[in-house]
């Protein structure tokens, strides 16, 4: 699936926290969208995953304006990781990555093949051993993994994905990312870690203010003078020795 997003606008609270934003993810890319905090990453994954409506501009998936595909349709092909997901409800891990399914199976019970697909998801996030405990009681990487099994369980077209590195140990960070890169999906996800992103994203692109300032390859786009303009830190770029794939060395010293 490919995804347009044309000249996306919005704004909150009286102001525009999103500005004429352009920005396209093709079959099968992974696409990082990075920014200081407050440029307004997370409210262009909102309008792409239905939680909000742009002010001004349109979403496309495979050229059809995302606003006239009925909401179970793009529950069937656009998965979302979003920050705020924390639940209520003690389901087991089970139950919850089983709820990926659902667009799928709006009233029938879980077929056979709707358990392999799970346990894929399960096995591939590291969770099947967790799979009776109740999510209430994991810690955050665990939940956060559980979350993301449940987005691979809707087998979408598209994932869309708020910091899905948050709270994971290194392992499981870098595991996430090669997964990614393996699924074949159309990705949009939203990273801090800028070094990650440079070795997971086919295009970067960073949000500022509200506007996209640059979009690219890590290597067009991580450079020292936009990581000065954009974030106010002095990096130094080096190409990793085994992938060429830039990486950003930063002194802690005062
Ligand atoms: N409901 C709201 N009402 C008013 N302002 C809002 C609302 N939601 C978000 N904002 C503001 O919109 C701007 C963009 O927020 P957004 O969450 O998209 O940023 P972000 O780039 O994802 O930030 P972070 O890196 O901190 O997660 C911020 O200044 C935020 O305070």
């Amino acid at each position: 699936m490919t995804l347009r997003i044309d000249g996306v606008s919005v704004a909150l609270g009286g102001r525009t926290v999103v500005d004429a934003v352009d920005l396209e993810v093709a079959d099968g890319q992974v696409v990082g969208l990075v920014g200081p905090n407050g440029s307004g990453k997370s409210t262009v994954l909102r309008c792409v995953y239905r939680a909000l409506r742009p002010d001004s501009g349109g979403i496309r998936v495979d050229g059809t304006d995302l606003a006239t595909v009925s909401v179970a349709h793009s529950a069937r092909i656009i998965a979302a990781l979003t920050q705020d997901n924390r639940s209520e409800l003690d389901f087991t891990v089970a139950e919850m990555v089983a709820l990926g399914r659902s667009p799928h199976r709006p009233r029938g019970a879980l077929t056979d093949e709707d358990r392999r697909i799970c346990r894929e998801a399960m096995e591939a996030m590291d969770v099947a051993g967790l799979a009776e405990r109740g999510v209430l009681g994991l810690s955050g990487g665990e939940r956060q993994r559980v979350l993301v099994a449940r987005a691979l369980a809707q087998r979408p077209q598209l994932l869309v994905l708020d910091e899905p590195t948050n709270h994971l140990d290194l392992r499981h960070q870098l595991g996430l990312l090669k997964l990614l890169r393996r699924t074949g999906l159309a990705v949009l996800t939203v990273l801090h870690d800028l070094n990650l992103a440079a070795g997971a994203c086919d295009v970067v692109a960073v949000l500022s203010g509200g506007r996209i300032v640059a979009t690219g390859t890590p290597a067009e786009v991580l450079t020292p003078g936009l990581i000065r303009e954009v974030f106010g830190v002095e990096a130094t770029v080096v190409a990793h020795p085994d992938t060429g794939v830039p990486q950003l060395l930063y002194s802690l010293t005062p």
